[in-house]
């Protein structure tokens, strides 16, 4: 294949990847969507200045397809950096970005010859897959073979698009080194930069099914709105605990807590006001809390709080600190100061519990600290423990 025909290749496949983005509908969008789509469109334009060189004024073929070449794989590098959760990487790579554009252009501006702009260029575009591979890498040993295979082709494929550069201006007589001819390094280096589309689509994908697969799973054990378990990971948080009450040693402690008349807040204000109140009741119970205890939400209003080695006297005294909390600490929405109290249930894990006995005994406190005028801490009969003990 020759060096044009690979050009055109590039410029199709980039297109056609944009092409595919366009028409890609999705509620859910990975972070890095809108850096990699730029970059798509910026390596599509790219390519097509470049397979018209000849055709159009120098300056559109040379120095300006390649400034918008290299933005193209820096904004890929951005794209892969800002799915693995690494934003900050923009800030060091634009500058290398800068620099590179600067350099290339400089040269053509002196009129250096090509050899030793493409090799500017190559190394500049090397740098950028390395840092992209660099990104999929993180995690190595958790990553999957096909992304280790990825990271490896990529950083292969990035030594010999920077290697087309650096022989290339080592060879400006235009003869090769026997069987190392001039035309071998400029087909391998644009074959090496087909391929990176290639390996960097696939890599990209892969990364973002990572992504929506991990979120799939956090939010199974996570409530989405207050990022505290939800009532499956409290429940498979608490389960060592119950497990441990059969053995002797300090027990565990639990509360359930029901913000009082919530329902008010989401019919006067409205459900997204509701919203804050519940994150913000989250923020206010947790800074009454140890870093060993875990607050939960079992759903609506109410949550429920384990506080590990505790007993039954500390972890009133705890509840009472968060209902004090609560009713001190009013919530400020964007046209309302909303004054809140919370009843809450307090009992320990006993020898023989279940999680269902557990939480009826917990949840019985609690209504009757309702039904006795709200705003207040019951803790579950003692009597009931030691008729359980028995
Ligand atoms: N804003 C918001 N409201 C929710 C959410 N989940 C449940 N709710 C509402 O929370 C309210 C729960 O009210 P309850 O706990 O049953 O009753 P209450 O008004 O708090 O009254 P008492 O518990 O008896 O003091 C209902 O109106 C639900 O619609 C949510 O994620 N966001």
């Amino acid at each position: 294949m020759d060096i044009k025909t690979l050009v055109l290749a590039l410029a199709l496949g980039n297109l056609s990847l944009c092409a595919a983005l366009f028409f890609y509908q999705s509620e859910v969008r990975s972070s890095g969507h809108a850096t990699w789509t730029t970059a798509k469109q910026c390596q599509a334009v790219a390519w097509a200045l470049l397979y018209l060189r000849g055709t159009l004024p120098d300056f559109l073929t040379i120095p300006l397809a390649n400034a918008i070449l290299l933005t193209g794989f820096a904004l890929d590098a951005s794209a892969l950096w800002e799915q693995a959760g690494r934003r900050v990487w923009r800030r060091y790579l634009l500058p290398v970005l800068g620099m590179a554009i600067g350099v290339y252009s400089g040269a053509w501006l002196l009129g250096l010859p090509a050899a030793e702009r493409i090799a500017i260029a190559s190394v500049a575009a090397g740098l950028f897959f390395v840092a992209g591979a660099a990104a999929l890498g993180r995690s190595w040993s958790a990553g999957s073979m096909l992304r280790r295979y990825l990271v490896l082709a990529m950083l292969a494929l990035a030594l010999v698009v920077a290697a087309r550069g650096v022989l290339t201006a080592l060879l400006q007589d235009g003869q090769g080194w026997g069987w190392l001819s001039i035309e071998l390094i400029q087909g391998a280096g644009l074959a090496a930069l087909y391929l990176m589309m290639l390996s960097n689509a696939f890599g990209y994908l892969l990364l973002s099914r990572e992504q929506s697969q991990g979120e799939l799973a956090r939010l199974e054990v996570v409530d989405a709105l207050t990022d505290v378990p939800n009532r499956r990971g409290f429940y498979n948080a608490l389960t060592p605990w119950i497990a441990l009450a059969r053995r002797p040693g300090m027990p565990t402690a639990l509360i359930i807590l029901n913000l009082d008349h919530f329902k008010r807040v989401n019919d006067n204000y409205g459900h997204p006001v509701g919203d804050l109140v519940l994150k913000a009741m989250v923020d206010v119970c947790k800074k009454q809390l140890r870093d060993s205890d875990l607050m939960g939400r079992l759903g609506g209003a109410e949550f429920a709080i384990q506080l590990p080695r505790t007993s039954q006297e500390d972890a009133l005294m705890v509840a009472e600190r968060i209902r004090n909390a609560v009713a001190a600490l009013p919530v400020k929405a964007e046209k309302a100061v909303i004054n809140m109290t919370a009843s809450l249930g307090v009992t320990t894990i006993r020898a023989d519990d279940s999680t269902v006995s557990l939480f009826k005994r917990a949840d019985e406190a609690l209504q009757e600290a309702k039904q006795a005028g709200r705003n207040r801490v019951v803790e579950a009969s003692q009597a009931a423990a030691g008729a359980l003990e028995i």
